[in-house]
């Protein structure tokens, strides 16, 4: 049985969809050298925010297969080491969307109503209304930096508030941005015109101190900021000044560059800043969501299935996904099929997307053309997340071209591959029950489902031959399923396909090569 380990607290119902695949082992809060010491029992871990997994942990992760985030950030793991070491990293995309939008517009309405100080001063028996007067923030301008799920909740929220929203993101469309009601401009508009800021970007080297001395100086001096994403996004130096100078009017916080937060300048301002220990994502609900998507998507991986939000393989929808896995299928077999043929060190890999194939988003394919390629060298080390790194680091040139105007079928796969001597290419397609068909080898047309067993010889066509090869492996007791050859001109080059029934015993393929007429001979696995 695998073995799950959750690193750090899951909701239950969570627990209970890994434990019907796997043993479940629940350590949260392991100092590191206890994790790097264990962690090479585990096929999986489940985290949230709170552990780091670091390069470290991923290479002591021998039996690693998947390291799962309940919720969005995957900026505690090390996720290039992961996919070199072909690990899946999986989140919640969406599943704490509304918690983490809840709790920036909480804070914002906190902020602007000194809630949480007022609620302080009446608990201590003071009754001081003059002091924790408010500000509204019905048509303030409200400037959202990242217009994503979450970014995008805020602004249908403050937009019923009656807020005016801007918003800074550069990978947003103008027509998104005008479906939400927000105006987009750039960072240093946002800055200046903004009654309210809140941040809803990943930690990224480009988000990193995006807001410091410099941008904070921009700001109006009754504006506040909120960031419900992610510490270090902020420089949290540069905010206290800002805010114990009276530059700008009040910050909320809920994500630090270092957590816990411990000691820090911030917490020794008064009521102009508001500190959560990072609770965007603490709801029920959102804690029921981001616990069954993950343990929902491990569980698959542990059986073998693809994980839905995978972020380290290429971006595609389930049902995209879903609609293209039998032509994944299909170019995962013709590269392993191509790199066998070639025999060698594959130097170059063309894929020429066909017919209605062409139409087709062509990444994963592209992808599983290399997984079938490099499977021969690397097993079951190469998937579908290490793949084109895999092909990178070997040097693999890969060339990808499409044409729909070529429809002998509905949809076809090309895949030509040189080595260093060798040169080879094959076609395939799909029927329409979804079954392989290889349809050309080397240019010569056939049509052969794919088999465990197959020998492709190179030929010339001419009288006896078949017999020959046929009668040469019975006497070595190998069982034929089905033979077919292809060729173009009668009594030109050809190319043999049989199908078997069992591996192609020692010594074989050299009695094969010493037949008349045979050019060359190839035994292939699939
Ligand atoms: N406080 C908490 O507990 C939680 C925090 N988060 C944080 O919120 C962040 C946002 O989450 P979602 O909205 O679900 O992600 P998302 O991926 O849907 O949206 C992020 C948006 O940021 C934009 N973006 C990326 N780089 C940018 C840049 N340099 N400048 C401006 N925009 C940029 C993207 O185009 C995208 O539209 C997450 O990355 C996570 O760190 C998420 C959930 C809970
Ligand atoms: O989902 C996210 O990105 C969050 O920041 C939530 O963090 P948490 O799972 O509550 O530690």
């Amino acid at each position: 049985m695998p073995k799950v380990l959750v690193c750090d607290p899951i909701d239950q119902a969570g627990i209970d969809i890994l434990s019907q695949v796997a043993q479940v082992d629940i350590k949260t809060g392991l100092p590191v050298e206890e994790l790097m010491k264990i962690v090479p029992e585990y096929d999986a871990l489940m985290i949230r925010s709170g552990t780091r997994v670091t390069a470290d942990i991923i290479e002591a992760g021998v039996q690693l297969k998947i390291i799962g985030r309940a919720g969005v950030g995957v900026d505690n793991v090390d996720v290039p080491a992961a996919t070199r070491k072909g690990i899946i990293v999986v989140n919640s995309p969406e599943g704490n969307t509304i918690a983490a939008a809840e709790q920036a517009l909480a804070l914002m309405l906190s902020l602007s109503r000194h809630i949480p100080d007022a609620n302080q001063s009446v608990k201590n028996g003071q009754w001081e209304r003059k002091k924790f007067v408010g500000t509204e923030v019905y048509k303030k301008t409200l400037g959202i930096v990242g217009l994503g799920k979450i970014g995008s909740h805020v602004a249908a929220a403050a937009k019923a508030m009656g807020m005016k929203l801007i918003a800074f993101d550069p990978f947003i469309s103008a027509e998104r941005a005008d479906q939400l009601g927000c105006r987009l401009v750039d960072m240093d508009v946002l800055m200046q015109e903004s009654d309210y800021i809140t941040l809803h970007i990943p930690k990224t080297p480009e988000t990193a101190n995006l807001i410091n001395a410099e941008s904070l100086a921009k700001m109006k001096p009754t504006a506040r900021i909120i960031n419900c994403a992610r510490g270090g996004i902020i420089d949290e130096a540069a905010l206290a000044e800002a805010l114990k100078n009276g530059q700008i009017a009040g910050a909320a916080l809920d994500v630090y560059a270092s957590e816990p937060l411990g000691e820090s300048p911030l917490t020794e301002l008064g009521k102009e800043v508001i500190l959560t220990p990072h609770l965007g994502a603490s709801t029920t609900e959102a804690q029921v969501n981001v616990a069954v998507d993950v343990a929902e998507q491990i569980r698959d991986v542990l059986l073998g299935l693809p994980a839905r939000s995978a972020v380290n393989i290429p971006g595609l929808h389930p049902d995209a996904l879903e609609q293209l896995r039998p032509y994944l299928q299909l170019a995962e077999t013709l590269g392993n099929l191509v790199s066998q043929l070639v025999g060698d060190r594959v130097e170059s890999l063309n894929i020429h997307l066909q017919g209605e194939l062409a139409n087709n988003q062509s990444q994963p394919i592209v992808i599983a053309a290399l997984k079938g390629l490099l499977s021969r060298a690397l097993r079951e080390r190469v998937n579908y997340v290490n793949a084109s790194i895999e092909a990178q680091e070997r040097g693999i040139r890969v060339i990808e071209t499409r044409d729909a105007s070529i429809c002998d079928y509905k949809g076809s796969l090309l895949l030509q591959a040189k080595g260093p001597s060798e040169e080879h290419e094959v076609t395939g397609t799909l029927l329409g029950d979804g079954e392989i068909r290889i349809t050309m080898v080397d240019g010569f047309p056939i049509n052969v489902p794919p088999n465990q067993h197959m020998l492709f010889t190179r030929h010339r066509d001419m009288p006896g031959i078949i017999g020959k090869i046929g009668s040469l492996l019975g006497s070595f007791n190998v069982n034929i399923a089905s033979m077919q050859v292809g060729r173009q001109i009668v009594r030109g080059d050809a190319v043999m396909v049989l199908t078997i029934d069992d591996p192609l015993p020692e010594g074989i393929l050299e009695e094969i090569l010493k037949v008349a007429g045979i050019r060359d001979a190839n035994t292939v696995m699939l």
